[in-house]
This record gives C-alpha cells, sequence and structure tokens, in this order.
C-alpha cells in the first residue's frame, strides 16, 4: 500500500502570495512585543517596524490587536469509529471548526481495528485525512494491544512515518494491562517516542457500572458516578509509576479532576517525568449537566474521564496552567535540589539559594505547576447519536466538541478572568504543544522562518457560542450560550488568510501531514532546544535563521519539503476534494479594520523573560 502523499494544486498554494501584518502586538510564549510580521511563501521572513517590503503585497491592520501564533490542538478524534458509530466532525469539517476558532494544527489519534497491523491503520488515516484536512496536522497511533509486533510497527512509524507519540488505554475494551503498559514504555523510551496514556481504572469502573445498573440508575449521571475522580486519580499514579520504572517520560491525556492533578504533582515531586494535559471542557464546564433532566442534554456532556461535579475544578485546572509557566522561569535548580528530575540546569536563574521553606515552598508550587496544555479531545456525536445510550449510560457514545471554541473559551475563562497572562495562553494552547510534539520552532512561535500559522486576535469583540452558528457538523454544544471575549478575527495558515475579517474561507486538502520526529529536545533534550536563538525581534538573517530553525529537528527529514514515498506515489486531491470556502486575490490593497480600538502604542517590548532567562525545558 502506498502512503498517501498529496499535492495541493498550484493556484490554492501561497507559494506566490506576500502577507504583511502591521501595527499588532505580537505575542509569544515569553513576551508581547511591538511588531510587524512579513510573510512570504507561508514562511515568516520578518519581524519589527518599518520592514522594507515589496510592492503590491496585503496589508492586514492590526492595531489594537494581538497577533498570536496559531493554536494547536494537540488531542481529536476525527471520524473515529468508536463504541459503534462514527464521530461526525470528519477531516473535512473537524479542521474547518479548527481554523473558524484560530486553531491551526491538530493532532490526531490512529486508531487500529482489532488486529489491524498500526502501519495499515496509519495509512488509512493519511488516506482519510490527506484530502479533506484544511490545516496541518500531525498522528499518534494508539496501541489497543501489545505484542512482538506491536513492538517492531512502533518502531516503523517513528523511522518512516514522521509518528513521535503512542497513546494507551488504561480503560474500555482494549485497555493495556500493567505489564503491559511497562513494555511498551520502555519501547517508547527507547525510540525517543512519548508515552501517552488515558488514564482511568477500566476494571473498577465495570464494578461500578454494574452495581449502579442493578439499582436502577441508567441514565448519564450514572457514568460520572461510576467513574469517580479516585479512578482517575488512582490511574494517573499507576502510570506514573509505571513510567518512573523504565524512566519513560510519560503524557497524560484529559486530566479532567484535581485528584489526578494532585497525583500528578506528587509524581513529579518523586521526580516523574510527566507532562499533564487539560481539556477545554474540564476548564470551561463542569459536571453539573450529568443532572440535567433531559437526556440529550446530559449525555451530551458524556465524555471520559468525565466532566466532576465539584465547581471548583475548573479553576482550580486554569490555575494549574497559570502556575506551570510562571513556576518554570522563576525557580531557581539548586533551590530545588532534592527534586533530582523535574528541573534542568538551564532553569537556573540568579535569586540566590533560599532557606529550606522557602524551599518547600517553591517545591509545592512546582508541584502544582503539572498542566502544560490544553486540548480539544473533539470527538462529537449527535443528539441521535448519543441515544445509543438512552436505556443504559454505558453506551452513550463517549466525547463532545471543543476543537473550534477551544482558543475563545481559555481566553474568556483564563485570560479574559484574570487567570492566565496571554503570554501563558499562547504558552498551553499552542507553544507547548509544539515543544513537546517536536514542532518547535516551525510551529508554535512567531519568529523568522517559522511556519506562518497566526491569529490576529481581537480581544474586545465579543460572540456567543451556539450550535446553531458553529462550523462543527455536530448538534450540540457544550459551551451553549458562553459569551467569549476574544475573537479570532483573521487566521493565517501557512501563509493563506483563512479567517477574512471573521469570514471563514478555508480550502479543503489545503493542509498538510507534518512529521513529529522523534527525541523533541524538549522531552529528551532541553538544552539543545535552549541553545536556540530565535529571530523574534528582527529583520530576517534568512539563511542563518532557517538553519537554526530546522537543526533541532534532529530527523534531517522535513515534511514540508520531503515527501514521505517517491514522487510517484504523490496524489493529488482533485477539483472535487478542493472545496475552496471563498477565495480571496491576497495581492488587494491595504485596508484598515477598526481605528477605534487603537491602544497605547509601546514601541519596545512589554513583557520579557525573568532575570537569567526563562528556561524551555518541562524537566
Ligand atoms: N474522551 C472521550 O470520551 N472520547 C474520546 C475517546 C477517548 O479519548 O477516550
Ligand atoms: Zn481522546
Amino acid at each position: 500500500m502506498s502512503t498517501p502523499v498529496k499535492k495541493v494544486p498550484i493556484h490554492l498554494q501561497s507559494s506566490q502570495n506576500r502577507l504583511l501584518i502591521k501595527n499588532g502586538e505580537v505575542v509569544n510564549e515569553d513576551g508581547i512585543t511591538d511588531q510587524d510580521v512579513y510573510i512570504e511563501d507561508g514562511i515568516i521572513k520578518q519581524l519589527g517596524r518599518n520592514l522594507i517590503i515589496p510592492g503590491g503585497t496585503r496589508v492586514i491592520d492590526a492595531r489594537g490587536r494581538y497577533v498570536l501564533p496559531g493554536g494547536i490542538d494537540p488531542h481529536t478524534h476525527f471520524e473515529f469509529e468508536f463504541m459503534g458509530t462514527k464521530s461526525v466532525d470528519d477531516f473535512y469539517q473537524g479542521t474547518k471548526a479548527a481554523v473558524a476558532g484560530g486553531t491551526t494544527m491538530i493532532l490526531d489519534f490512529v486508531f487500529p481495528k482489532p488486529g489491524e497491523s498500526l502501519i495499515d491503520a496509519f495509512y488509512e488515516y493519511r488516506q482519510k485525512a490527506d484530502g479533506k484536512v484544511c490545516c496541518d496536522y500531525g498522528l499518534h497511533v494508539c496501541l489497543r494491544s501489545w505484542s512482538e509486533q506491536v513492538r517492531k510497527e512502533m518502531e516503523i512509524l517513528c523511522k518512516e512515518h514522521g509518528v513521535n507519540s503512542f497513546k494507551m488505554f488504561m480503560t474500555y475494551d482494549f485497555m493495556l494491562n500493567d505489564a503491559e503498559l511497562y513494555s511498551a514504555f520502555e519501547q517508547c523510551k527507547k525510540l525517543g517516542a512519548l508515552a501517552q496514556v488515558h488514564a482511568e481504572n477500566g476494571q473498577i469502573i465495570a464494578k461500578n457500572a454494574e452495581r449502579l445498573l442493578a439499582k436502577g440508575v441508567t441514565g448519564p449521571e450514572g457514568h460520572e458516578l461510576s467513574r469517580p475522580e479516585e479512578i482517575e486519580a488512582e490511574a494517573v499514579n499507576r502510570a506514573c509509576v509505571i513510567a518512573k520504572q523504565v524512566d519513560c517520560p510519560l503524557y497524560i491525556v484529559h486530566v479532567m479532576s484535581k485528584s489526578a492533578v494532585e497525583v500528578l504533582s506528587q509524581a513529579c515531586k518523586r521526580g516523574t517525568r510527566v507532562i499533564g494535559e487539560t481539556l477545554v471542557a474540564a476548564l470551561g464546564t463542569d459536571g453539573s449537566h450529568y443532572k440535567h433532566e433531559c437526556f440529550q442534554h446530559s449525555a451530551g456532556h458524556v465524555l471520559s474521564p468525565p466532566l466532576r461535579p465539584d465547581p471548583t475544578t475548573p479553576l482550580s485546572l486554569m490555575n494549574s496552567l497559570a502556575h506551570g509557566q510562571k513556576v518554570y522561569g522563576e525557580i531557581e535548580a539548586s533551590t530545588i535540589g532534592i527534586t533530582g528530575q523535574p528541573l534542568n540546569a538551564n532553569m537556573i536563574t540568579s535569586p540566590p539559594i533560599r532557606s529550606n521553606t522557602d524551599s518547600s515552598r517553591l517545591l509545592a508550587l512546582l508541584a502544582s505547576g503539572v498542566l502544560q496544555v490544553t486540548g480539544s479531545d473533539n470527538c462529537t456525536f449527535t443528539k441521535s447519536q448519543k441515544e445509543l445510550g438512552k436505556n443504559d449510560f454505558r453506551k452513550i457514545p463517549n466525547g463532545v466538541n471543543g476543537v473550534e471554541d477551544r482558543m475563545s473559551v481559555i481566553w474568556e475563562k483564563g485570560v479574559h478572568s484574570g487567570v492566565l497572562e496571554p503570554t501563558t495562553f499562547v504558552a498551553v494552547t499552542s507553544t507547548n504543544a509544539a515543544k513537546i510534539f517536536n514542532l518547535y520552532p516551525r510551529k508554535g512561535v512567531i519568529a523568522v522562518g517559522s511556519d506562518a500559522d497566526i491569529v490576529v486576535w481581537n480581544r474586545t469583540a465579543v460572540r456567543s457560542i451556539s450550535a446553531k452558528t458553529h462550523h462543527q457538523a455536530v448538534d450540540f454544544n457544550i459551551f451553549e450560550g458562553m459569551e467569549c471575549h476574544g475573537v479570532p478575527e483573521y487566521v493565517i495558515v501557512n501563509g493563506r488568510v483563512c479567517v477574512d475579517e471573521g469570514q471563514l474561507r478555508v480550502v479543503e486538502g489545503y493542509g498538510r501531514f507534518i512529521e513529529t520526529p522523534v527525541f523533541a529536545p524538549y522531552i529528551y533534550d532541553s538544552d539543545k532546544l535552549n541553545s536556540l536563538k530565535l529571530e523574534k525581534n528582527g529583520v530576517d538573517n534568512e539563511v542563518d535563521q532557517l538553519q537554526r530553525i530546522h537543526m533541532i529537528h534532529l530527523d534531517e527529514e522535513n515534511a514540508r519539503f520531503t515527501p514521505t514515498l517517491p514522487e510517484s506515489d504523490v496524489s493529488t486531491p482533485s477539483c472535487k476534494g478542493a472545496r475552496p470556502e471563498g477565495q480571496r486575490n491576497m495581492q488587494q490593497s491595504t485596508f484598515s479594520i477598526s481605528e477605534e480600538l487603537d491602544v497605547e502604542r509601546k514601541s519596545c517590548i512589554r513583557v520579557r523573560n525573568p532575570p537569567g532567562g526563562k528556561s524551555s525545558g518541562f524537566w
């Protein structure tokens, strides 16, 4: 079977396009600067004010707006065959919705059928996705069993197909047992890949569910009752313990509860190398919906692990995201000496060694910063699909929306409400995912040489979320009615303006599969990442810059330049496949979006790294 690599028709390529985003404030994870951004051939070529640019360049006036790296959603399940049905957002509708919300790259999960080879399943996903995606995408691969064959195929996927992460489940009928997890983690470590785990104790859930059903609890409330917080926390702890035995970096997907965060904190203190991802669902809403009298409403909120009834959960998770950033930039390694692993030498900053009491306090802070990434886990089922579990909560297809609303909801609940800095928002919605999955600095940052995946963010505009107006295929939205300050006014995907003054203009098949090389420096060698000096406030020194940007890719293969298979296997999406939602001549003249939102202009960097530099590493 050939690898389905596609070429975008020449008239849809962005290579000839030139774009200047003028007068905005560029927000990266480490600071906010007043900069114009000049883009050519889908790449950021210059940053600064008063740039010299070619005539005929389209200009977007971003006065009063933030200019952010496009969102990276590390967790989606488009057209996923699961629980006897298939999620309704496919790779077209799902990535279209992503772009509408300011996300310019997603990572989905290859899920093999029972007994199917991982490689075949990977090819099938490439075939499903390549002709449909409206933005760039990458793939994690799920392990639904363990065998020698799986071990070998993991190696092939890493070495030949640009996969660097494998997800394992501790629940569902395809869960791995502890010994199997141990072996899979060993193999991840050997390959330089990242082990991802869905942490819930599946055996206990099954027993709890039987008991609840026997008592007559059949509705969606039984879903959460059968999988309380400690079921999640126990599995998180177990995954951490197993990973630590083989010193394998671990990524816990969808951390949904305060108990799970607490366990993660403890594991960090013991030196486990663990990254926590939480979901926009958990940050934006809670488990009170399971008590709703309408089945469609409560079932519409069913996902695993479930939303938590404790109403303090969303804010607590948001605080953990906020701490993660602050702490990693501020704490001196020698202060924490007793932890061993969590901090690396690059975190050493100027403050003096503190007292033991201070040390404990900082240690506690460090431990609380265990969440670094936000995903959507977008896995959408319509109201009628959710009816599959009308008489038995175990059969309600698990999953909710989020790919479109992730950025707005996290801005609203995080930045607008004063918990997150805009820089932290960028870190947890984009940069950290880019680093963890070895996409940085191609993705996740506005720097010279990076892909032009950019959002012009209007933080004063307000929109109301509704299933009636969202761009997803699903007929339900867990954030229905939420008012969000923060609207993506322009979304630029690889240099192409795909949201233009709020109008969605995506092209089906425009996105590319992006390889994720193994041994991500952020995970395995943060010294290397820290040695990278990005040009974030200067005019292009193009050759040097591009060399620096690409040097961190240990595997020199770069999906942008190198198709996975020979040219003969390259397939081109037909005209049928290319579905422009509206195109625009990017050479058109300058226009201004609004003068009235003009903010105080400042010509210098407003937010800086802490003295001594801010670490880029997690441990
Ligand atoms: N999370 C969820 O409920 N659905 C998607 C599949 C999974 O990640 O478990
Ligand atoms: Zn998932």
